[in-house]
């Protein structure tokens, strides 16, 4: 059985990590393995989720995979410019995880909640990278509705591309980012009594 104290000191590292976590955008080999992903995915898993659906799926693409998924990607850019800019974003990590967000067409569980319960899943996997000393960030493009990009990645009809993850190492040397804390205070409202 877990004790307060243990309890209390468990849900301290949880907070150190939650206030300590920062989007890692300057990324370098390595990347997690297929193992730890599972590992780390089987525990992002575990966010909030209306029925357990699970409504999503991750594709990781590393290596050479990345350049085949940017030259899709650059077909969909209105210049060249912006097609070769487009090519070197698949280039920033070693690993990219390409989210497809896939509702289920449930009465009970509107698209919305599912859409919810896909973001705390990334959410959750992106705090979980970080407290392991992995780094990463969520972008949502380039072009995620590409008709090339869905083909290439075989995203279906009834499924969104969310955006990639990309994971790796930080860039050894940057100072960790610091972070001003947010003026919540608009952000809560109370009916009734407050002397709980
Ligand atoms: C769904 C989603 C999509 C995002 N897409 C982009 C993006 O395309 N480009 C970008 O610079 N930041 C994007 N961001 C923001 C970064 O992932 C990151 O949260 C932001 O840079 C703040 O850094 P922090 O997480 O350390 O606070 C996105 C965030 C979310 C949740």
């Amino acid at each position: 059985m877990t004790t307060v104290p243990a309890a209390r000191a468990a849900a301290g590292d949880a907070e150190t990590a939650i206030r300590s976590r920062r989007s890692t955008v300057r990324l370098t080999a390595p990347a997690p393995g297929p193992d730890e992903l599972l590992d780390l995915l089987a525990a992002a898993a575990t966010a909030p989720d209306h029925g357990q659906l699970r409504p999503w799926r991750l594709i990781a693409i590393c290596g050479n995979a990345r350049v085949r998924l940017g030259e899709a990607a650059a077909e969909a850019a209105p210049t060249a410019d912006l097609a070769k800019r487009t090519a070197a974003k698949h280039l920033r990590a070693p690993l990219m995880l390409a989210l497809v967000f896939q509702p289920r067409d449930l009465p009970a569980i509107p698209r919305w909640e599912q859409l919810a319960a896909t973001s705390a899943m990334a959410t959750t996997l992106l705090l979980l990278l970080d407290a392991r000393g992995w780094g990463g960030v969520w972008y949502g493009g380039p072009y995620p509705d590409a008709p090339q990009v869905r083909k290439h990645l075989g995203v279906g009809d009834a499924e969104q591309l969310l955006g990639y993850l990309n994971v790796g190492t930080p860039v050894p040397g940057e100072a960790p980012r610091s972070r001003a804390a947010a003026d919540v205070r608009s952000k809560l409202s109370w009916l009734g009594d407050t002397a709980l």
